[in-house]
C-alpha cells in the first residue's frame, strides 16, 4: 500500500468519522473560554496587533500563548463558522470552525509522516492517526499544538528532500505558531553542519529561517501585548522547575541542563543521518517534557517521534507507548481541563471534580511518577535502539576505506576520482602511492631500480599514514608533482569520512591490506593499459613516446613480481577490455574505444539481484560465472549505460547508502560507472559485516 492509499483504507476512514464526530459533539473548555473568543475578537475586530487589541478590550492574557502562524491557521475555518454563526443566529459554528482548522492540522501531518515514514502505512495509521494522545489533546483537551508539529514535520520533510530554504522557512512558521518549537532548531543546525555533504545547505537553512521569523515575529516583539501574552506566559516558565538549590539564590536548572547534553551528544557524533536527528530530536523533546511538569499540549511534540520509533522497533515500544499515553490521559483527565457536548446536554466536568477531589496530592504525585518512569523507560529504549543500534552510527565511528592497487596507468587515479565524485570532495582523503616515491624524477637511482619496485617507495610511511587517516588521525605528506617530476612541501591531510589509498603498491602489505573495507585491484588489459600509459605520458605528463615505451618494457618484469600478485590479495578485481581488440589500433585515442569489463567478486553474495537491476535497469549484457561454493563470482558486463541509469541502480541496489553519498553524486556514463556501483556494493557488503 502507497503512502497515498492511506485515504482509502477503512482504518484512515473510520478515524476520520470519529475525530469528525468528536469535533462536532466535543466542545474543550480552554477553547470556549479562551481560544475561540480571542480568534474571534481577531476576526472581527481586526488590528494590526491582536494581542494589545484583545487585552484593551478586557480579555484575559492566558487566552491565546501562540504567535501569529497559529492564528493564522485558525482564522479561515473559524470565520467560516462565524459567518455561519451570523446566519443562523447560532454561536455554535464559530468553535466547530476551529476544532475543523485543527483536523485539518491534523490531516496534514498524518499526509507528512506517510511520505517521512511510508514504509507501513496501515501501521503509521494505527500508531498515528489513532494515536490515544491525539485524540485526547487535540480533542478532548483542545490543545493547539497539532498545527506547528504539522509544520515541524514538513519541515522535516523538506530537510529530507534537500529543500533546506523551504524546510527553514517551514520551520521558522512552526517557531512562529509556538515559539518551544525553537527546541528543534539547535539539532536541525547540528544535522547540517556535522554532516560534510549538507554543510552547504546550512546557510539557505538559516538564512530562510531567519528571514521568516524575522518577518513574522519582529514586528510584535514591540507589542506590550504579544509580549505579555506569547513571551511571558507561565507554561514556558516550567521548564525552570526543576531545579537544584546551590547556595542561597543560585539554582541548577535541570531541564535546560538535559537539553543541552542532548544537544551535546549529537554535535559529537561523528556523522549523522536522518534517522539520528529524528531519533535525537524526539529525545530532547522528551527529556524537556519529562522533566517539567509539562501540560497536556507538551506531550503532542513526542508523537511524531514515538510513531517513528514505534515503526521501526518491535511490540515492546507499543507496548511502552500505550502504558505511557494511558498514564497520560488518566492522569490529566483529572488534571486538566476537559470538554463537554452541550448537544448531548453533557458535562462531565462535576463528576471529575468530585474524583479528582477524592485524590489525594500522594497518589496524584504517584500516578505521575508511573507517568516520568513509562516515559522515562521509552527514552532509553529510544536512546539505545534509535541511537546506539543505528547501522549509520556505527559505521560512523570509522572512516570508509578503500585500497585501490594496479598497474602504472591501469587507472588508479581516475578510479579515486569517480569514487570521490559519489562521495563528495568534501567527504572524501585520497592518499597516492605516487607521493612515496623514494625519489624524484631526477635521481640516478632511477637507472637501477624502477618505480614498481618496493624498494624505490617509502611503504612504511604509506602504511603508517593510511593507518593514521583510518584511526582518524591527521597526517603530513608531501606530493609527486607529475609535471615538474618534483616533490612539493609536506602539507597536512585531514582525517575523512572516506580514505581511498591507490598506488602500485596499496595492497602489498598485509597490516594494511586487511584493514581496507574494500581492496580493488585494476587488472586491466595489457593492450589497453599500455595504450592509456603512452597517451597519458606524452598527452599530459609531457615524456616523449620512445621514452614511455622503453620504460613499459624496462617495468615488465618488476610488474610480474611486485604488481600482479596483489591480484590474490584483493577482493574486487575489475578487468577492463576493448570489446574489439582491432579498435586500440583503429581508433583515434584510446578514450573512444568501447570497452567491457569483467569483475571478479570474492564475496559475491548479492551478485543475482544486481545481476538482474544491471540488465532490468541498465540494459546491460551479462554472463556470470559462479564457483562452486558460490563464493567467488565473475561477471562480464557489455553495453551503454548512461549515468542515470547506474544511479536508479544504485538506489535500488544501495539504498542505505543514499545518506553517505553526496547530495548530488556525480555518476559516470559507461563501464566507469559499473566500476562505481560495483565498489560501493562492495562497500556495503563490508559495512554489513562490521556491524555482524
Ligand atoms: N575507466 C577508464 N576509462 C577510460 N579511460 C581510463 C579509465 N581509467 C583510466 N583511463 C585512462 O588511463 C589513463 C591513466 O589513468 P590513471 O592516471 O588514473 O592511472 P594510474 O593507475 O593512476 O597511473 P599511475 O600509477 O601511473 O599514476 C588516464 O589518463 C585515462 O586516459
Ligand atoms: O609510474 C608511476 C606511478 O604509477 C610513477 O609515478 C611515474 O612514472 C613517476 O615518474 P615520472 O614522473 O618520471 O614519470
Amino acid at each position: 500500500m502507497s503512502a497515498q492509499r492511506i485515504w482509502h483504507d477503512p482504518v484512515f476512514r473510520w478515524g476520520l468519522a470519529f475525530k469528525l464526530a468528536l469535533a462536532a459533539l466535543l466542545v474543550p473548555q480552554i477553547q470556549q473560554a479562551w481560544f475561540v473568543p480571542f480568534v474571534r475578537h481577531a476576526l472581527l475586530q481586526p488590528a494590526w496587533d491582536p494581542w494589545s487589541a484583545f487585552l484593551a478590550d478586557g480579555g484575559e492574557a492566558m487566552a491565546y500563548p501562540y504567535g501569529p502562524v497559529m492564528l493564522l491557521a485558525h482564522m479561515p475555518s473559524t470565520a467560516l463558522g462565524l459567518l455561519a454563526d451570523a446566519a443562523l443566529g447560532s454561536a455554535y459554528a464559530s468553535g466547530l470552525g476551529f476544532r475543523l482548522g485543527l483536523l485539518g492540522a491534523d490531516l496534514c501531518a498524518l499526509a507528512l509522516l506517510a511520505r517521512l515514514w511510508p514504509e507501513r502505512p496501515r501501521q503509521l495509521l494505527w500508531l498515528y492517526w489513532w494515536s490515544p494522545i491525539v485524540l485526547y489533546v487535540t480533542y478532548w483537551n483542545g490543545q493547539t499544538d497539532i498545527v506547528p508539529i504539522a509544520l515541524l514535520l514538513g519541515s522535516l520533510l523538506l530537510l529530507r528532500r534537500y529543500r533546506a530554504g523551504a524546510s527553514g522557512a517551514a520551520l521558522a512558521l512552526a517557531v512562529a505558531a509556538k515559539l518551544s518549537m525553537l527546541l528543534a532548531a539547535p539539532f536541525f543546525a547540528i544535522y547540517l553542519w556535522r554532516n560534510k555533504r549538507l554543510r552547504s545547505l546550512l546557510r539557505p537553512f538559516a538564512l530562510a529561517a531567519v528571514a521568516t521569523a524575522a518577518v513574522l515575529l519582529l514586528p510584535w516583539l514591540g507589542s506590550s501585548g504579544f509580549v505579555r501574552m506569547v513571551l511571558g506566559t507561565p507554561e514556558s516558565l516550567r521548564v525552570f522547575d526543576l531545579a537544584l538549590p546551590l547556595g542561597q539564590d543560585l539554582r541548577l536548572y535541570l531541564t535546560p541542563l538535559l537539553y543541552l547534553l542532548a544537544a551535546y551528544g549529537l554535535w559529537r557524533l561523528r556523522r549523522i543521518n536522518f534517522d539520528l536527528l529524528v531519533a535525537a530530536t524526539g529525545l530532547s523533546f522528551f527529556l524537556v517534557v519529562l522533566a517539567t511538569p509539562a501540560p497536556p499540549g507538551w506531550y503532542l511534540w513526542l508523537v511524531p517521534f514515538l510513531v517513528a520509533h514505534q515503526l521501526r522497533s518491535d511490540r515492546s515500544a507499543r507496548v511502552l507507548t500505550a502504558a505511557f499515553s494511558l498514564l497520560l490521559i488518566g492522569m490529566h483527565l483529572i488534571d486538566s481541563s476537559g470538554a463537554s457536548a452541550p448537544w448531548l446536554g453533557w458535562d462531565p466536568a462535576p463528576a471529575i471534580a468530585a474524583v479528582t477531589g477524592r485524590i489525594s496530592p500522594h497518589l496524584h504525585s504517584l500516578a505521575y511518577t508511573g507517568l516520568v518512569a513509562a516515559g522515562l523507560v521509552l527514552l532509553v529504549q529510544m536512546l539505545r535502539e534509535r541511537i546506539a543500534r543505528n547501522d549509520y552510527y556505527r559505521i560512523a565511528q570509522k572512516p570508509v576505506t578503500l585500497g585501490i592497487a594496479g598497474d602504472s596507468g591501469s587507472g588508479k587515479d581516475t578510479l579515486s576520482r569517480a569514487l570521490a565524485g559519489i562521495f563528495g570532495e568534501h567527504s572524501v582523503v585520497h592518499v597516492s602511492g605516487d607521493d612515496y616515491h623514494v625519489w624524484d624524477r631526477f635521481e640516478p637511482m632511477w637507472k637501477g631500480l624502477t618505480h614498481l619496485d618496493p624498494r624505490a617507495n617509502d611503504l612504511q610511511r604509506f602504511n603508517n599514514d593510511v593507518l593514521a587517516l583510518m584511526d582518524g588521525k591527521p597526517i603530513l605528506c608531501r606530493h609527486y608533482d607529475h609535471g615538474a617530476g618534483r616533490f612539493t612541501a609536506p602539507t597536512r591531510i585531514d582525517k575523512n569520512d572516506v580514505v581511498i589509498a591507490s598506488g602500485l603498491h596499496a595492497l602489498h602489505m598485509q597490516r594494511l591490506r586487511e584493514r581496507f573495507d574494500v581492496a580493488i585491484f585494476l587488472d586491466i588489459d595489457e593492450d589497453l593499459r599500455r595504450a592509456w600509459k603512452i597517451h597519458r605520458d606524452v598527452g599530459q605528463r609531457g615524456h616523449a613516446l620512445q621514452q614511455v615505451l622503453n620504460s613499459i618494457e624496462r617495468r615488465m618484469l618488476d610488474s610480474r613480481q611486485h604488481i600482479h600478485p596483489q591480484r590474490a590479495a584483493a577482493g574486487l578485481v575489475l578487468r577492463l577490455m576493448p570489446v574489439n581488440a582491432q579498435q586500440l589500433e583503429s581508433a583515434p585515442s584510446p578514450d573512444q574505444v568501447r570497452l567491457k569489463l569483467v569483475a571478479l567478486i570474492r564475496n559475491g553474495t548479492s551478485h543475482e539481484r544486481m545481476a538482474r537491476i544491471l540488465i532490468g535497469i541498465c540494459g546491460l549484457h551479462l554472463d556470470v560465472q559462479t564457483a562452486e561454493d558460490g563464493g567467488e563470482v565473475e561477471m562480464s558486463i557489455e553495453g551503454d549505460v548512461a549515468a542515470e541509469d547506474i544511479a536508479m541502480a544504485a538506489r535500488a541496489l544501495v539504498p542505505g547508502l543514499e545518506e553517505m553519498l553526496d547530495i548530488q553524486p556525480r555518476w559516470e556514463d559507461g563501464m566507469s560507472g559499473i566500476m562505481q556501483l560495483l565498489v560501493l556494493i562492495q562497500i556495503e557488503e563490508s559495512l554489513k559485516s562490521r556491524i555482524r
